[in-house]
């Protein structure tokens, strides 16, 4: 089966545990060329295609420590470009014969390297051609060169690292000591495409359009001529923009499931039916679940525990679903109907973010919580998986999402977790405290909108805390419960800081919620980032 590093030119970042490894892969994608990360630990025989070129990240490792991770050394002999950034360039060197040694002082933060003129002339090295004579760079070390090794010369320097920058004499072989993945090298993603583009010759197609016909032919051929899919879908925008793919390649073969599990926003059930069935021509069935999951629900307040009943519930209803689905076409095939196929794949909407983080060399992080789809799910299911988005960033799904011509709205939606309201409910979950949450919800989300705020915040939601506070209200003394409101930007959800609201956008939020919604008179602003807080409140 083809895969995609089949498909496009590919550059394979070999990931040494570094907080921004993934960040390469983003700069690789932006120039429009498909880049893969893979453990350090890979072996070059186990790798099975060609890359057009290789990426060592940093680490939080020292070469020299017992324990730090080595790349197969057969590596540097398949005579493709490699670019070592900070540890890569560390490594670099310490394969091929030079010194790493700890610096007096650790470098952190911002440095000017100095790029060296080549050979006495005018002319700098291939991977600085057009950057200038000086460029700011970002530094996060605290070893450095000492020694270079044998047949490499210097082609940049800083005040205090004089081997900042270092290419072969004749091989396409480079080390940076400096992080050009990161926004703080503001000349950095130039660099990486020098690399990418004039060292490597990648072809810059990875673009959705080519991806797009690529995926639905690969699609077909897994599926085959009868086999069918079914899909859990949320009208959140992955697996919207997945069961839209799906049912491109397929058509009615696919069958799309939405949950309602009693903790979706205001109206949403109803929302997500009209748009996939009539505006995408995408066959979906919502499956009213809301008294299993409440029932299961009830008089649970522990996060972890929410979360892991909603988690299993998904599954038992879903199981349901598709033994349903078999049922229906062997009755039909009995009153004469051409036989179907089976139901043999379960569409998931992982994204690239997800894959990572299960291949991070640095192994699985804490559970900080348990997000719903993940882990569990298969135990001992017949279904096999079937990833579209597997290798997508979660930008480069949006993009996917418009080409399939799926409403802007809807692509451009903020993301809704899967447990829902439940995870905004910070006390026991019951009919009427999803109700105050999903008619204060309502109103944050059409406030913004009416704004024109809602395209710039990452992720917007109440959340219903389960304090009374006393107010007054018509000179009568009220004692009720307290909203809070969320709003973050974030790229990737990994980092986010809260939302600055015009004042009275604030004040007009507040004035409905309290005037509209029975049981509140209190609404208060989170003004937490993540880190240390989270996006959502459990
Ligand atoms: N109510 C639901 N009914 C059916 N499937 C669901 C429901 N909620 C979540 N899922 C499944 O869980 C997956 C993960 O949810 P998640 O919220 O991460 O993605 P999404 O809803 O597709 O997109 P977004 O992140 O934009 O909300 C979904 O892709 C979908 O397959
Ligand atoms: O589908 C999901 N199932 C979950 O269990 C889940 N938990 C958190 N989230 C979403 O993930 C992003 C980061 O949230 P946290 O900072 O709270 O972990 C935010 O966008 C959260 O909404 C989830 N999505
Ligand atoms: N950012 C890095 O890759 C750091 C590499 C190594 N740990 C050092 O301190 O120099
Ligand atoms: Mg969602």
């Amino acid at each position: 089966m083809a895969e995609i590093h089949d498909q496009f030119d590919t550059i394979l970042i070999l990931d040494f545990g570094s907080q921004y490894s993934h960040l390469i892969t983003r700069r690789c994608r932006e120039r429009n060329v498909y880049a893969e990360l893979m453990p350090c630990t890979t072996l070059i025989k186990d790798i099975n295609f060609k890359p057009k070129g290789i990426i060592l990240s940093g680490s939080p490792y020292s070469v020299y420590d017992k324990d730090a991770p080595h790349v197969d050394p057969t590596v540097f002999k398949l005579g493709i470009p490699i670019l070592g950034i900070c540890y890569g360039l560390q490594e670099i060197a310490w394969n091929l014969g030079g010194e790493v040694t700890k610096c007096d002082h650790r470098e952190y933060g911002f440095a000017e390297i100095q790029i060296n003129k080549i050979g006495g002339g005018e002319s700098v090295d291939a991977l600085f051609e057009g950057l200038g004579e000086e460029m700011q760079v970002w530094m996060s070390h605290g070893d450095q060169l000492s020694q270079p090794p044998p047949d490499f010369h210097v082609i940049g320097h800083t005040k205090t690292a004089p081997y900042a920058a270092l290419a072969h004499n004749t091989k396409p072989l480079y080390g940076i000591q400096f992080h050009p993945e990161v926004t703080h090298s503001p000349r950095g993603k130039e660099l990486i495409a020098k690399f990418v583009l004039s060292i490597c010759k990648c072809r810059q197609n990875w673009t959705m359009e080519e991806f797009i016909g690529k995926e639905i032919s690969r699609i077909r051929d897994i599926c085959g001529q009868r086999g069918r899919v079914i899909g859990a879908v949320s009208g959140g925008v992955d697996s919207t923009v997945a069961a839209k793919l799906m049912h491109e390649a397929i058509g009615d073969r696919f069958h799309a499931i939405m949950v309602d599990n009693g903790v979706l926003r205001l109206n949403e059930a109803q929302q997500v039916n009209e748009m996939l069935n009539r505006d995408l021509g995408v066959n979906l069935t919502v499956v009213d679940a809301s008294e299993l999951f409440l029932s299961r629900l009830e008089g649970i307040e522990d996060p972890e525990q929410k979360r892991k009943i909603i988690g299993n519930t998904f599954i038992n209803v879903f199981e349901e679903e598709a033994a349903k689905i078999e049922a229906a076409a062997d009755e039909e095939a009995k009153a004469g109907a051409a036989a179907k196929g089976r139901v043999e794949w379960l569409l998931q909407g992982t994204l690239y973010p997800d894959v990572i983080e299960s291949i991070s060399f640095k192994g699985p992080s804490a559970t900080i919580k348990t997000h719903h789809n993940v882990g569990g799910l298969l135990k001992d299911m017949k279904l096999k998986l079937i990833e579209p988005l597997r290798e997508l960033f979660k930008d480069e799904v949006r993009a996917l999402g418009r080409l399939l011509s799926i409403p802007v709205p809807l692509v451009q939606r903020h993301p809704f977790p899967g447990p829902g309201l439940a995870i905004r409910i910070l006390g026991p979950i019951t009919r009427d405290q999803v109700k105050i949450l999903q008619h204060a919800d309502s109103i944050y989300i059409e406030e913004i909108r009416k704004a024109n705020l809602y395209d710039q915040i990452s992720q917007a939601f109440a959340v219903l805390l389960p304090v009374k506070a006393v107010g007054v209200m018509g000179d009568q003394r009220t004692y009720e419960q307290v909203i809070a409101l969320r709003a973050v930007q974030s790229e990737d959800f990994m980092t986010a800081d809260w939302f600055v609201f015009p004042a009275d956008v604030l004040r007009r939020i507040s004035s409905r919620i309290t005037n509209e919604v029975a049981g509140i008179n209190r609404v208060t602003y989170d003004i937490s980032s993540k880190p240390p807080a989270t996006v959502e409140w459990l």
